[in-house]
């Protein structure tokens, strides 16, 4: 079937296409790297013919121009599910809500009519042959915001890599409203953070509890990174991964021949992922590749499919660790700081593994912003913070000093354990703090 009359009858000039936003609309743009800088600038064109307009993302990594158009709020009203440290400054600033999610359950919240979408700008790779437009790199709640929303308009962008998937991976012509051809920016990309020797001990620790044949997810920030750089220079052995982010770490495990998948119970010999952000070696590594299949996040995190894999290997940052074990990885006391995410997902689902672990990777210290050191595992956390994973749930805890696991201790020697997890200089200080909140019970009281 030739779709190219369709194409051509769905074509649009972005501006004509912008105007099918009202006031009160529910806008939900793309998610992470394919948020459209295109269609956002068209829209913020109309800032002052529109009223109360909802902007909904996932974790745009650049400040909108229709928030930037916009610093009193009357117009464009912003919201996303993960904060990206541009929407933190945003937020900082009361210009971006957080939206909180369990990840998995994203999808949910379309399919249950709990939110729905009144245009959806959605950046896509140029149609194939069959009338498919590919999702390119996040996948994520996307095919659900083009499933309810009541206008769907796509940007045309031929560098978005056609990522392979297990399913709804790509939108087809038919159930698109409008198309526009975009001004094909490149990709964004994400910086390599700079690895500390502190990531550098955590990652030796972490690398200790992996095995051949483990299932790899690695959360964001320097220290998965740096794990990935040594699992790439180990001699490790057919590693599987079923991961909700991919990262440029991935590549170099997988170049490296570490990555097989031969092992998994799942997507046998292919990279799970739901969303990847990196640089070009990313991007050009996943474009038209069969060994990696992105998926929609109701999949890559439901933890009953996380656990069907065995030797699941979870490992996540965090910004504190109570001595109960709780775990705040969202905000800093009451400043918010990016969201759950899919820890709790991978926390909950690497214990339904057999032999999974699911780790919380943390540096001991934290310089705030007078230079002080503060202790990160904390007596209680900051007044404020939001637990990410609860006590009961939490699994491994590691920092540069060790690493605990959490599951079956009595709350003193949870706190035991944490506090030799600690700074040396600041166990003293914690030891005193416990004493006062009576985690100990006497007999068991460290001296
Ligand atoms: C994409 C994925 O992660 S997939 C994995 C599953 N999802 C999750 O784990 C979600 C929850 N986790 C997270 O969001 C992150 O891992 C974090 C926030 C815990 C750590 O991420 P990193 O990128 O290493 O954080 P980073 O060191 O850049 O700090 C982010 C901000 O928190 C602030 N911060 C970090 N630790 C602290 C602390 N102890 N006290 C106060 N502020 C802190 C930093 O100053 C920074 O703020 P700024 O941008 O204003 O300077
Ligand atoms: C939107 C989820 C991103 C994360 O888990 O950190």
């Amino acid at each position: 079937m030739d779709y190219s009359t369709e194409y051509k009858r769905k074509l649009l000039p972005v501006e004509e296409a912008m105007k099918v936003v009202k006031s009160g609309d529910l806008v939900q743009y793309g998610e992470f790297v394919m948020n459209s800088s295109y269609l956002d600038a068209a829209l913020a064109q109309r800032v002052d013919e529109l009223e109360n307009v909802n902007i909904r993302t996932t974790t745009c990594p650049f400040p909108p121009k229709t928030v930037l158009a916009d610093p009193e709020r009357k117009h464009f009203i912003y919201n996303d599910y993960h904060m990206s440290a541009a929407s933190r400054k945003l937020h900082d600033k009361d210009l971006c809500n957080y939206v909180p999610l369990t990840y998995h359950e994203g999808p949910s919240f379309y399919e249950r009519d709990y939110v729905a979408a009144d245009v959806a700008l959605i950046k896509v790779a140029p149609m194939d042959k069959h009338g498919f437009f590919n999702l390119g790199t996040a996948l994520s709640l996307t095919p659900l915001f083009c499933d309810t929303a009541k206008t769907v308009i796509v940007e045309v962008n031929e560098n978005v890599p056609i990522c392979l998937g297990g399913c709804r991976e790509s939108i087809h012509i038919s159930e698109v409203d409008y198309i526009v051809e975009g001004d094909n920016q490149p990709m964004i990309q994400l910086p390599e953070l700079p690895i500390s020797d502190t990531d550098k001990k955590i990652a030796s620790i972490v690398l200790e509890e992996i095995e051949d044949g483990a299932c790899l997810q690695l959360g964001i920030g320097a220290m998965p990174n740096a794990v990935g750089a040594m699992i790439a220079q180990s001699d490790l052995k057919d590693l599987g991964v079923h991961t909700e982010m991919l990262v440029d770490s991935f590549v170099d495990m997988y170049e490296a021949g570490r990555i097989t998948g031969r092992r998994k119970q799942l997507d046998k010999c292919k990279m799970a992922y739901t969303f990847a952000m990196g640089t070009n070696k990313l991007y050009n590594f996943l474009d038209g590749n069969p060994a990696c299949a992105i998926y929609p996040v109701d999949y890559t995190n439901d933890p009953f499919i996380i656990g069907r894999n065995d030797k699941v290997l979870g490992i996540n940052n965090a910004i504190e660790v109570d001595l109960y074990g709780q775990v705040a990885s969202e905000s800093s006391g009451t400043r918010h700081i990016s969201g759950t995410g899919g820890q709790l997902d991978f926390i909950i689902g690497s214990y339904y593994s057999k032999g999974g672990k699911g780790l919380i990777c943390l540096t001991s210290t934290f310089s705030d912003k007078e230079g002080n050191l503060q202790s990160r595992i904390r007596p209680t956390l900051t007044p404020g913070a939001v637990v990410t994973v609860p006590r009961s749930i939490n699994f491994y805890v590691v920092t540069e000093y060790g690493i605990t696991m959490l599951k079956a201790k009595s709350t003193w020697q949870r706190a035991e354990a944490l506090i030799n997890l600690a700074h040396p200089d600041l166990r003293d200080e914690l030891i005193k703090e416990a004493e006062k909140m009576r985690i100990w019970v006497r007999s068991n009281k460290i001296v």
